[in-house]
C-alpha cells in the first residue's frame, strides 16, 4: 500500500460477496506485527504540516485514513513524499509543511469516514487563505461536527454551507483568512474526544494560542487526549492541562521532527483475542515499554478475561485460558468492539459502560454490536451508555460490517471460535488496516500448535 491515493470504497463486489472467516480448528500459535497507528500517524502528520521545517515519519500506517489525511494536507499546501524506510507496511513519509502565505484556490476535501480528518483538518484549513470544501462518505454527514464548527465560528471563522447557511455537519466550507487570532475558546466535547485534539494541534499556530476550556458531560477517550499532549510536547510546543477540562497551548513554532510511529495497540487488539477464542497464544514483538496508545489496555482487558497476559524483552505474549471470563469494563473507547466480540463468547455476563458517544463513530457501534452478535443467537442488549453482553451460543451466520473497521474484525474473530460466519465487507478494514484478511490468514495458517487431545476441536467458549 502507498499513501498516495486513497484506497477507494469497497465496490459491490465486496459488498455482496462475503468474507468466510477462518475457523480456527486448533488453537492459534502465532507472531504478528501490525502496521503503524492510526492515531499517531495522522497527529504527527498535521504536526508536521505546520512545524517549522521538513519532517519525516518512519514506519507509519498506509490506510485509507491515513492516505485521506495525506491528501487532505496536500490539498491545503503540503509536500508529502514516500521514501524507503523499514517497515514492511511500506515507506517512510517526508513532510514539508505548507506555507501560511500561499493562498490557493477553492479545495476540496474528502474525509472519507475518518473521523481524525474531518476533526483535526477543518481548524488547519482555517490557517490557510482560501476556502476548503468538507465532504465524506455518506454516514460521515451523520457523524457530529457541530463542536469543531462552532468553535471555528467562535474563534471568527466563516464556516458555510452551499446555500450561506450554518452548518452543523458535514458537508461545509471552511473560509480561511490565514490566520486565528485565539484566545479563551469554550466549546462542549461530550460528544468526542477528537474534538479537543483538533483544536489542541493547531493552537500554538494561533495567534494568542489557546485556552480550550470543556462544558458539559464528561470528555470521552482522555487517553487520545493525553496522546495530543505529549506529541505536541514533544514537538517543543507548551501544552498546560494541569486543570481538569482546561487546556492551555502557548503560541509558538512547532519543531520539525524525525519520529518513528508504534505499531497500532488498538489493531493489535484482534489478534490477541484470538488467543482467548481459539485457548491459543498470540506474540506481538516491539510493543512498546510506555505509549499514549489506548491499545495498551489490552494487557489488563485480556487479563481480566482470563488470559495469561505477560510483556518480557519487548514481546507481548497472550495465552487464552480454558474458558472467556465476562467482566465489566468502563470507557473502553475505540477498543470496545473488539472486547464486545470476545464478551460474546464468554462464559459468564459482561456489562460495557461508557462508550455512549460510539453511537456517532463510524456507525452506531452500539447498535450495530447488538444488532450482530443477536443475530448470531447471541444476548446483547444496548444500555444508555453500553452494552450488557450475556452467554449464549452463537451459531453460523453473517456479521454485517455497517462500514466499521472494527465491526468487520469483530465478525472475524467470532468466526474463528464458530464455525461457518461470514463478514460482509471485510474490505471495510482499510480504513485502518488494509493488510487485515491476508494477515488474519497468516495467523490462521501460522496455528502449528499442537491440539489438546482432551479439548473438542478448537478453543473458545463455544465448544
Ligand atoms: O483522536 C483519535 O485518534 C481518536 C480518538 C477517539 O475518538 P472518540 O473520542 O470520538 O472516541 C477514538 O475512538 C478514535 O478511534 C481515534
Ligand atoms: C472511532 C474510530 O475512528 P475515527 O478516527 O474515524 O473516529 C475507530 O477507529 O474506532
Amino acid at each position: 500500500m502507498t499513501g498516495s491515493t486513497p484506497p477507494a470504497l469497497p465496490d459491490s463486489d465486496n459488498l455482496t460477496v462475503n468474507w468466510p472467516a477462518p475457523f480456527a480448528s486448533r488453537p492459534i500459535n502465532a507472531t504478528v506485527t501490525v502496521p503503524g497507528s492510526k492515531s499517531l500517524t495522522n497527529r504527527f502528520l498535521v504536526l508536521a504540516a505546520l512545524a517549522d521545517g521538513p519532517s519525516r515519519l518512519r514506519a507509519p500506517l498506509h490506510s485509507r485514513d491515513s492516505a485521506l489525511m495525506v491528501e487532505a494536507l496536500r490539498l491545503l499546501g503540503a509536500t508529502i513524499r514516500e521514501v524507503p524506510g523499514d517497515s514492511a507496511y511500506g515507506p517512510d513519509l517526508e513532510v514539508t509543511p505548507l506555507s501560511p502565505d500561499a493562498t490557493s484556490s477553492r479545495t476540496h476535501i474528502d474525509c472519507g469516514l475518518a473521523g481524525t480528518v474531518m476533526r483535526f483538518v477543518p481548524p488547519l484549513a482555517a490557517l490557510r487563505k482560501g476556502a476548503s470544501v468538507f465532504d465524506g462518505d455518506p454516514h460521515a454527514r451523520k457523524r457530529p461536527m457541530g463542536a469543531i464548527i462552532d468553535a471555528l465560528r467562535g474563534l471568527g471563522v466563516a464556516v458555510t454551507t452551499d446555500d450561506g447557511g450554518t452548518p452543523s455537519s458535514l458537508p461545509f466550507t471552511v473560509e480561511g483568512t490565514g490566520e486565528v487570532r485565539g484566545g479563551h475558546l469554550v466549546i462542549d466535547a461530550s460528544g468526542s474526544s477528537q474534538f479537543v485534539s483538533a483544536l489542541l494541534l493547531v493552537g500554538a499556530r494561533f495567534t494568542e494560542g489557546l485556552h480550550l476550556e470543556h462544558v458539559g458531560k464528561p470528555v470521552p477517550s482522555l487517553d487520545h487526549i493525553n496522546m495530543t499532549v505529549a506529541v505536541l510536547r514533544g514537538a517543543g510546543v507548551s501544552v498546560d492541562d494541569s486543570t481538569p477540562n482546561h487546556w492551555v497551548v502557548a503560541p509558538g513554532p512547532i519543531r520539525a521532527f524525525d519520529q518513528r510511529i508504534e505499531q497500532d495497540l488498538s489493531n493489535a487488539g484482534p489478534f490477541l483475542a484470538a488467543a482467548l477464542a481459539t485457548r491459543g497464544t498470540v506474540r506481538i514483538p516491539n510493543w512498546p515499554a510506555k505509549t499514549t496508545q489506548v491499545g495498551d489496555q489490552w494487557r489488563s482487558i485480556l487479563a481480566e478475561m482470563g488470559a495469561d497476559v505477560s510483556l518480557a524483552d519487548g514481546v507481548l505474549t497472550v495465552t487464552g485460558g480454558p474458558e472467556i471470563k465476562g467482566a465489566d469494563f468502563d470507557e473502553t473507547s475505540e477498543l470496545a468492539p473488539t472486547v464486545a466480540a470476545l464478551c460474546a463468547l464468554a462464559t459468564s455476563p459482561s456489562r460495557l459502560t461508557g462508550i455512549a458517544h460510539l453511537r456517532g463513530h463510524e456507525t452506531d457501534r452500539l447498535a450495530a454490536l447488538a444488532t450482530e452478535i443477536n443475530r448470531l443467537g447471541g444476548d446483547a442488549e444496548e444500555t444508555s451508555d453500553g452494552l450488557v453482553i450475556r452467554p449464549a451460543k452463537l451459531r453460523a451466520g453473517v456479521v454485517h460490517s455497517y462500514a466499521d473497521h472494527r465491526m468487520a474484525t469483530a465478525g472475524a474473530i467470532l468466526g474463528l471460535a464458530v464455525p461457518g460466519i461470514e463478514v460482509q465487507d471485510i474490505g471495510t478494514t482499510a480504513k485502518t488496516m488494509p493488510e487485515f484478511p491476508q494477515m488474519w490468514a497468516e495467523m490462521v495458517a501460522q496455528n502449528a500448535a499442537p491440539a489438546d487431545p482432551t479439548e473438542g476441536p478448537s478453543g473458545g467458549a463455544q465448544h
